[in-house]
């Protein structure tokens, strides 16, 4: 595996330590019903890096992804997120961590009845005491901060529109300023492209970039386009039928020998 260079910001999280990496995997195996998802991975995510992982379906990228925020626990080995392991937090513990680390789904999470001003509130959620109904029963200071997000990926004019009317683009794009008002030091992205068209896609992947780039956020995201892995990415990690196969800088790698990943065992030399 490489072990590529870490960043040198300090954390305000408090649990990770200056220039380690945010995210640590050594030996990692899980199974579900005695079958080996992930055998023996081993990984670093620096801090303020943009990591790409890829692989084909089934590979175990949304389970790795799964068990850097705790949702899943490894069978062996252990996970660091964020200086947290989370196998050994308490539930609060677990609930301050995961509030460190955003989470982008493919399918977007986001209440469709609801403006994307009120989507993106919903972030702070963890943060506040009560529930709250409608824009107006947040903190000011927060539906500044909303706003604030929701301009940062083009769409703070659309504020006020129901999700449900915004194209596939422009929803992915409300969830990730949803997960910018959680100011997370780690970004887990799974598959966040995978149901939009190539323009949208390369906007939305865009935008993390420049937003991981600006703020200085670690984003660690699952995708199956090579290409778009390709320029957007600082480094590629893949996983083949649970192993990790590849970890190398973006720039060393070509289009063809990452498309190889995707060719099944066997056929390469075909
Ligand atoms: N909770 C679970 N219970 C049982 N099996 C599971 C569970 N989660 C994942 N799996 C299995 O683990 C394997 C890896 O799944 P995972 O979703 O991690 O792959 P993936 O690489 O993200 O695939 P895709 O690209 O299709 O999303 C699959 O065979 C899947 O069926």
């Amino acid at each position: 595996m490489n072990s590529p260079e870490t960043g040198s910001a300090s954390s305000p999280g408090g649990g990770s330590v200056e220039g380690e990496p945010v995210l640590r995997l050594s030996g990692v195996g899980k199974s579900f019903n005695g079958v080996t998802v992930l055998d023996d991975v081993s990984l670093e995510v620096p801090r303020g890096r943009f990591v790409a992982l890829t692989g084909p379906s089934g590979a175990g990228k949304s389970t790795l992804l799964r068990l850097a925020n705790g949702m899943h626990l490894p069978d062996r080995g252990t996970v660091s997120t964020l200086g947290e392991d989370p196998a050994a937090c308490s539930r609060s513990r677990l609930r301050a961590l995961r509030a460190r680390v955003g989470f982008v789904f493919q399918q977007f999470g986001l209440v469709g009845r609801l403006s994307a001003m009120e989507n993106v509130l919903m972030g702070a959620l963890a943060t506040l005491r009560l529930p709250r109904y409608g824009v107006m029963s947040y903190p000011r200071a927060l539906r500044v901060r909303a706003v604030e997000q929701l301009d940062r990926v083009g769409l703070a004019d659309q504020r006020f529109q129901r999700c449900d009317t915004l194209s596939g683009g422009q929803q992915q794009r409300v969830a990730v300023a949803r997960t910018l008002l959680q100011s997370p030091e780690l970004i887990l992205a799974d598959e966040p492209v995978a149901s939009l068209d190539p323009a949208a896609s390369v906007l939305v992947l865009d935008t993390l970039k420049r937003i991981s780039t600006e703020d200085g956020i670690s984003v660690l995201c699952s995708l199956h386009q090579v290409e778009l892995a390709l320029t957007t990415a600082d480094q590629i990690v893949a996983l083949r039928d649970g192993h990790l196969i590849l970890n190398e800088p973006a720039t060393t790698l070509t289009p063809a020998r990452l498309h190889e990943i995707y060719t099944p065992t066997g056929e390469a030399d075909a």
